[in-house]
């Protein structure tokens, strides 16, 4: 059993204030919750339309950000799951957007690239591009955390169910997803799509989102907050405010089995077998 704590930040285009946010709730969550395993958001260093990523893109280690994460779960003892930050790709101009595990011993223990980019235009008429300055990943990314096998997934990730089940057929246990929701797309889609999710591969779910307004060339946005963790039944049991902040619960895994044989939707499944044929 983890204990499992999900961070929800309201990060800016100032990278140092981010930066210094991420270290404060960090110190908090651990001095009040003493968790296992903390996630953060999706662009926990620096949210600002992703027409600024090549500007504030890092080398795969060893910068601000890695260097700041590493540090942090090493002198709590703790995991913490990177939420994402910006990974300077290969292709000039170009970034990923990803999310990095550090032990606690502070070593990196895995990476996950963001595979589906958001490339819409909200009902407000924002346009996204997330892919005119990000390269998706192409990696399936599961790792152990002291016994519990991690799934890796961001933001609109959400909306592909078919990587939650190739996470789970490969033996998640729980899923993490950092997330920037929109107000708009997460005030109707962003709990039942986790639920949903959650209810689908019965595995524990953890989301991380960002909150509130923040600048970007093309003006102020604002992202949905509701960072929650969600049992495999699809029960919420811990959720945040509007506001920074953050929630925690016990990831108890024997629940994954009690939920699993009560609805053995991974033993009855059907219609893979009937496509295949
Ligand atoms: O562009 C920025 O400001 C920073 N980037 C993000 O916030 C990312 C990529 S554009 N947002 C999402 O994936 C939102 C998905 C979403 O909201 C949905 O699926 O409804």
């Amino acid at each position: 059993m983890l204990k499992a704590s999900v961070i929800q930040m309201n990060s800016q285009g100032d990278k140092a204030a981010n930066l210094q946010s991420i270290a404060t709730l960090v110190d908090d969550v651990v001095a009040r919750e003493r968790p296992d395993w903390i996630l953060l958001p999706e662009h926990c260093e620096w949210l600002g339309g992703s027409s600024g990523a090549p500007g504030v893109a890092e080398p795969a280690m060893g910068g601000e950000t890695w260097t700041l994460l590493s540090g942090l779960a090493r002198r709590h003892q703790v995991w913490l799951h990177g939420g994402s930050f910006y990974e300077k790709a290969a292709e000039p101009g170009k970034a990923y957007n990803s999310s990095v595990v550090f032990d606690r011993d502070g070593r990196e223990a895995a990476r996950y690239r963001k595979i589906h980019l958001f490339d819409v235009t909200t009902t407000d008429g924002a346009r996204y591009f997330e892919s005119q300055t990000i390269v998706p990943g192409d990696d399936i990314v599961l790792y152990d955390c002291e016994g519990v096998t991690v799934g890796c997934a961001i933001c609109y990730d959400l909306r592909f169910p078919e990587l939650f089940q190739a996470l789970v057929a490969r033996g998640a246990q729980l899923i993490a997803l950092p997330a920037a929701f929109t107000l708009l797309t997460g005030k109707d889609h962003w709990e039942p799509l986790i639920r949903a999710r959650a209810i689908e591969t019965q595995t524990w779910f953890a989301a991380a989102a960002q909150w509130g307004s923040y600048a970007t060339p093309a003006g102020a946005r604002q992202s949905f907050g509701q960072s929650m963790i969600v049992d495999p039944w699809g029960a919420v049991v811990a959720r945040v405010s509007d506001g920074i902040g953050h929630a925690s619960a016990y990831t108890d895994i024997d629940l994954l089995d009690r939920v699993r044989n009560q609805i053995p939707v991974g033993r009855n499944k059907a219609l893979g077998r009937r496509i295949a044929a």
